[in-house]
């Protein structure tokens, strides 16, 4: 675990063994910690997260630390972005391995000499310290002081979760103002997302750069994300559909297709394609899922294209549900949970020519 030192001169803090990592748990404790460094013209990368740390959010932290002097983590599980129906009660809370991952990283980090930087801090706060004036709640129509971002916050991840982005942008510009970074790095994965704080940082003229890392898959071109976990393996080999799709999008706009029945027809044959080779097979053994959407957005606004512009490019995305096996066998690893069902996106950019 993570321990709590102190001395006669010094208050007391918590670091993570055997690592100059403070966990920091309140806003004052932040920005006692930052103060120094405001002094000392040292730069600050916030990397914000959830926890149930993988190697996209790695990729971000080590992205962090070849551009800034201090790094800080962010781990809170957000309340205020699960709609009332979602995951908040089974989202994986993974401390324990968080911690001993940042710890092997912040060695690596340190036996690189093209780091500026390392990781200085976690900052996991409770909700009661997050939302001071008590948690507003979930619900759409719940009071309570909100950043909302529209109409990029409306569309595709915001139809289908209408409280997301207004949760995501509020909890953002709390950690932006707590931990008042100069850079802060988001995944591709959740392209949306990252519109979306771009637009938070315009508007409400922020002082901060926004990086963007590219989404880290697995060997067989799954997104890494926190939710997988919850897949269970008969569901996790089926789980590469969407990147499929969207690759096969990518190729026809590749092959010289710029209308939007083209490139996502492409995209839509997979998933019957898939969608037949499962229905074939016994319950025992089959994997069922269901298109939330298919989009070809512009990538500033996210509003869909009748038509890509090579000069502006485009985003090709998607959001699947993976349904809850049918007929589990015994002794069969359903994942998390019990392997409920899971909502996966991903995402391809087509960059402007
Ligand atoms: N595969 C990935 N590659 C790059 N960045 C990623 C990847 N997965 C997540 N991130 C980024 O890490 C940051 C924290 O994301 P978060 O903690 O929600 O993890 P997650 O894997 O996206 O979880 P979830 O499954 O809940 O969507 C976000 O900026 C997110 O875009
Ligand atoms: C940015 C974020 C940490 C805000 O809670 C979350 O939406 C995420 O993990 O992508
Ligand atoms: N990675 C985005 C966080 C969420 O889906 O709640």
């Amino acid at each position: 675990m993570y321990s709590a030192c102190s001395s006669a001169k010094s208050p007391g803090f918590e670091k993570i063994p055997s690592t100059s990592i403070r966990v920091l748990r309140t806003v004052e404790s932040v920005r006692r910690w930052h103060r120094p460094h405001v002094l000392d013209q040292r730069s600050v990368g916030l990397v914000p997260t959830m926890g149930a740390l993988h190697e996209g959010h790695i990729s971000l932290i080590r992205a962090a630390a070849r551009e800034n002097h201090h790094v800080v983590v962010s781990l809170y599980v957000n309340p205020a972005q699960f709609g009332v129906t979602e995951d908040l009660d089974s989202y994986p809370v993974t401390w324990d391995a968080d911690v001993k991952a940042l710890a092997a990283l912040d060695r690596e980090l340190a036996d690189d000499g093209a780091n500026l930087g390392r990781i200085s801090a976690v900052f996991a706060p409770t909700t009661a310290e997050m939302y001071p004036a008590g948690f507003p709640g979930q619900e759409v129509n719940s009071k309570g002081s909100f950043v909302t971002i529209t109409p990029v916050g409306e569309v595709l991840e915001g139809a289908s979760r209408p409280t997301f982005f207004r949760g995501v942008a509020t909890v953002c510009m709390k950690l932006f103002n707590i931990v008042q970074p100069d850079r802060v790095y988001f995944g591709q994965k959740d392209v949306q997302q990252t519109v979306v704080i771009r637009s938070l940082v315009r508007d409400f003229m922020l002082p901060i750069e926004v990086v963007v890392g590219s989404t880290v898959r697995a060997a067989d071109g799954l997104a890494l994300s926190s939710r997988n976990v919850y897949l269970g393996e008969r569901r996790r080999r089926v789980a590469t559909v969407l990147y499929k799709a969207l690759r096969a999008a990518e190729a026809a706009y590749a092959g010289g297709a710029r209308d939007r029945e083209t490139v996502l027809g492409a995209a839509n044959k997979v998933v019957e394609e898939v969608l037949a080779e499962q229905m074939a097979l016994a319950p025992e053994q089959r994997v069922t899922f269901e298109v939330d959407y298919i989009s070809l957005a512009d990538p500033s606004t996210m509003e869909e294209l009748v038509v890509v512009d090579p000069a502006k490019g485009g985003i090709l995305s998607g959001a699947i549900r993976m349904l809850p096996v049918e007929a589990p066998q015994p002794g069969e690893d359903l994942g998390h949970s019990g392997g409920p069902l899971v909502r996966l996106i991903d995402n391809i950019i087509l960059a402007p020519s």
